[in-house]
């Protein structure tokens, strides 16, 4: 069944009118361009493209040993939690729902879903559809909330398993709350470090203008540290950069607003990194001119702040410098030749470990860098990134017991099923058994 309602679903979504109503829908509750936007509803149409047909009974594939006499075997199953929730944040408001939501359906479990109210428009939008593609009504309840309203509902009807994504501090409390029945996608203060083998300048600097700047930083992924060798500091690359970053409008919303920080609090982090010794602004740290954004949202051109590496590495600093800023906002550093090893200190240190870039074509250094971190999502070679969340590779955190995954058969199966294991033994018995000896 939920192998014909994706097929169903997914051609709605390759139809431009259908499209371009949940593009322009995502639109006017989350900012971002209309191709940022276009491209979150070509990923979700693509996830359902591919569960049509039998994906959906392939998630589910057992598994046989035989056993030690004739008649028993064990089977492995894959089998639902039964009542689940799913709570997900305001910055991509089909995707990430969506994604949760046919996936807790297709391995058998009974979802609530509780979308960010500020967006969760687009997600009752997507029901109607999927219920006008077969979803039977009472497949999936739909709260629309408050966070402390969903915190309540979780606390009295304990749902067998929640899949939380947002930020660390949320799901810290969750975390407590449920007992540890959860999986979690939270914040990411995501790396990218370039290679002593420079090419392409161009081309990097267009990928870590769009991995920290697109939807005005607002991705879990968002480029928020780069860490360059001394190489790269010969070339244009901060200036292509800062002019690339000068290119981005609120007109067309290719920088706008920032939903959980405002003015105020982004350009206060700023001033206090910037007393940081040898820090210095890149570029912007302005507020953003001539716009009627509300004050309890943030609106500032895309910011680099330069801080030297042994500065980020002080017990002092830390904190400060690695905290994740959800707008466009980036640090910046260098280090020498014989500074790796500062580097992979500096990564080892934070604790959330969601994406990262190794922006290099040097097979030694990539697997210097790649054996000595753990992130989930980990862009290796030239052309690599820290955004991009296709359906067609895994995304999510590494490194913690907790951590959720979102999109492929391999997520699906770990967030919204566990494994069981049926040993049938049928007999017959031995011929002539009798009652052993005591043991
Ligand atoms: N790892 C990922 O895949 C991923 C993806 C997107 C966003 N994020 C993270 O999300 C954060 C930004 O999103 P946000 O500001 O909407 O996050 P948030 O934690 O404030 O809110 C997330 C969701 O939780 C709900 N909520 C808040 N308090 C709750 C409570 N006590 N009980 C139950 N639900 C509660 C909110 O209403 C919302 O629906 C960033 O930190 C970002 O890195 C992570």
């Amino acid at each position: 069944m939920f192998g014909d309602i994706s097929a169903k679903a997914a051609y709605q979504l390759s139809l431009p009118e259908v499209s371009d109503f949940f593009s322009k829908l995502i639109q006017r509750v989350a900012p971002k361009s209309y191709q940022q936007a276009l491209g979150e509803v070509y990923v979700t149409q693509k996830f359902l493209e591919n569960f049509c047909g039998d994906q959906v009974r392939f998630l589910a594939r057992s598994f046989a040993v035989p056993g030690n006499h004739l008649g028993q075997q064990s089977h492995g199953f894959r089998w639902p939690y039964g009542p689940v929730a799913i709570i997900t944040p305001f910055n991509f408001p089909l995707e990430i729902p969506l994604l949760q939501l046919m996936g807790a359906l297709y391995m058998g479990n009974k979802p609530v879903v509780k979308v960010d109210s500020k967006v969760c428009i687009v997600m009752e939008q997507m029901i109607r559809l999927l219920h006008d593609c077969g979803l039977p009504m009472e497949d999936v309840d739909f709260i629309n909330s408050d966070g402390n309203t969903m915190n309540k509902l979780l606390k009295e009807a304990e749902p067998r398993m929640t899949l939380f994504t947002g930020s660390s501090r949320v799901a810290d409390k969750l975390a407590v709350d449920l007992k540890g029945r959860i999986k979690l996608e939270d914040a990411g203060f995501d790396w990218k470090i370039l290679g002593p083998d420079v090419q392409e300048v161009d081309y990097v600097a267009w990928v870590c203008d769009q991995d920290a700047y697109a939807c005005s930083g607002q991705k879990c992924s968002a480029q928020s540290i780069l860490f360059m060798h001394e190489n790269w500091t010969k070339t244009p690359l901060l200036r292509k950069m800062a002019d690339l970053a000068a290119r981005r409008k609120l007109d067309d919303l290719t920088v706008g607003p920032v939903l959980t920080f405002t003015t105020e609090a982004m350009l206060g982090h700023m001033n206090k990194l910037l007393q940081i010794s040898g820090s210095k602004l890149l570029f912007g740290g302005e507020a953003l001119e001539n716009h009627n954004i509300p004050a309890i949202y943030g609106a500032i051109k895309p910011t680099a702040v330069f801080i030297p590496l042994e500065e980020i590495l002080k017990d002092n600093n830390y904190e400060l410098v690695t905290k994740e800023i959800f707008g466009p906002f980036q640090i910046v550093t260098e280090y020498k030749h014989n500074q790796l090893p500062l580097v992979l200190k500096a990564l080892e240190k934070m604790n959330a470990h969601l994406t990262a870039a190794v922006v290099s074509n040097d097979p030694l250094f990539l697997q210097e860098v790649i054996g000595k971190t753990v992130n989930g999502t980990t862009y290796a070679g030239l052309r690599a990134r820290t955004t991009g969340a296709p359906q067609n590779h895994w995304f999510g955190p590494a490194g913690d017991p907790r951590g959720a995954g979102i999109g492929t058969p391999e997520a699906i199966k770990l967030v919204w099923s566990c494994h069981r294991e049926i040993i049938y033994d049928h007999g017959p018995l031995p011929q002539k058994w009798e009652i052993p000896t005591a043991t």
